[in-house]
């Protein structure tokens, strides 16, 4: 029961043995609660439990406790078993964890603390530590100076709250779904650790594809990638319609092509374009790829071409509505879900408590008393 200030529940008895049942369930419920509060910390998900159990259950993994294990979804089951597991776990870390463990745990609280400063929220195993500035690109990465130098040409000083975590997920060669706001240089999260992963120009084929709902995005992001990509030869193509037409696409090569889904289906099926060597793949503006008339049914033939076992994908989008996210799913694995700000900002916002009135009366000064906290 919450424990209000007395003038509250002055001259209200409230009667434990006929509301033991609910007294019961409540006291449940506040451990859990507890627990989830305790564990939801790390990821920055406080009010949401299902994420702060993920969240726990990541914990749980990290510190990898000998023959602990996690039952799936039965951990949600009862809180009550739930506790002791933890305080096991936790005497058997303070006995004594190594010194590259206690640091590994250090990290990602520093990581998640981070995170929270820009409200990027994260799901996945084992999600790479976002970027503080653009100089770790170089020291955590090996990038090369002339992307470096053509950051600082823009003017691009610091990373976006995107750039900072999908960068970093993506030079990891994890797949990864990224969902943030219109306008928030979701481009350069994408180009620049492609630019990284390909390195040099190379006459291998096609090396990586940009899909973009519109003619006017693909020649847009044409433009982004060329200004980034200055200093190095990189073949950076737009797949126009005179492209289409006129050139023998089954020998074509270059190292980043940019295209609308309509054009390379065609390309694929009237031209015999090879796609099987695309190492990277991004559905730019996901949302719209999925939603405008038919493309749906131009970007599976393309996925499908993209056949090379090791290709990264990543989705960008500025929402990430359910059915998105569903068909990111389906094509990726053990991808990285990054989210700036919140997809489901109502549920999140709703805090709930259990409080005992006691009468029609008490009801008013608890709700009274609610505003006054
Ligand atoms: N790190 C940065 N610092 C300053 N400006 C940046 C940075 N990254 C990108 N920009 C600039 O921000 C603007 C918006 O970037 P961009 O078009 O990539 O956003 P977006 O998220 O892709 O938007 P949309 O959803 O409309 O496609 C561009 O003018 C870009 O040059």
């Amino acid at each position: 029961m919450e424990k209000g200030p007395s003038f509250l529940f002055a001259g209200v008895s409230f009667d434990k043995k006929k509301f033991a049942t609910d007294l019961a369930r409540f006291k449940e419920n506040k451990e859990s609660e507890n627990l989830a509060d305790d564990f939801s910390f790390v990821e920055g998900e406080k009010t949401d439990p299902e994420k702060a159990m993920v969240s726990f259950v990541k914990k749980r993994k990290r510190k990898s406790i000998a023959g602990e294990t996690v039952e799936g979804f039965n951990v949600f089951k009862s809180s009550k078993q739930l506790a002791p597991a933890v305080d096991k776990e936790k005497e058997k870390v303070e006995d004594g964890p190594s010194k590259a463990k206690k640091e590994l745990n250090k990290q990602i609280e520093r990581d998640a603390v981070f995170r929270k400063k820009y409200n990027i929220h994260v799901s996945g195993a084992n999600v790479p530590s976002p970027l503080r500035t653009f100089a770790e690109l170089s020291s955590r990465f090996g990038c090369e100076s002339y992307l470096l130098r053509n950051l600082a040409e823009h003017g691009y000083k610091e990373p976006t709250p995107i750039q900072r975590q999908a960068i970093p997920v993506l030079l990891s060669d994890r797949e990864c779904f990224a969902c943030a706001p219109t306008g928030s240089g979701k481009t350069l999260a994408f180009l620049c650790p492609m630019l990284m992963k390909l390195r040099c120009a190379s006459k291998d084929g096609i090396r990586a594809v940009i899909l973009c709902p519109t003619r006017e995005l693909a020649t847009q992001t044409t433009r982004e990638c060329k200004k980034l990509a200055k200093g190095n030869k990189f073949q950076i193509k737009l797949m126009k319609k005179e492209l289409v037409r006129s050139t023998d696409l089954s020998k074509f090569s270059c190292d980043i092509l940019i295209s609308t889904p309509l054009r390379l289906r065609l390309a694929i099926r009237r031209k015999k374009i090879d796609l099987s060597r695309v190492e990277y793949l991004v559905l730019d503006e996901a949302d719209k790829l999925f939603e405008v008339g038919n493309l749906l049914k131009h970007i599976d033939p393309v996925v499908k071409a993209c056949s090379n076992p090791s290709i990264v994908r990543s989705l960008f989008s500025a929402t990430l509505p359910d059915f998105v996210e569903e068909l990111a799913r389906s094509i990726m694995h053990d991808a990285v879900r990054v989210i700036v700000g919140r997809k489901n900002t109502a549920s999140e916002s709703i805090k709930q408590k259990l409080v005992f009135a006691g009468s029609e009366e008490g009801k008013l000064l608890a709700l009274r008393q609610s505003f006054a906290e």
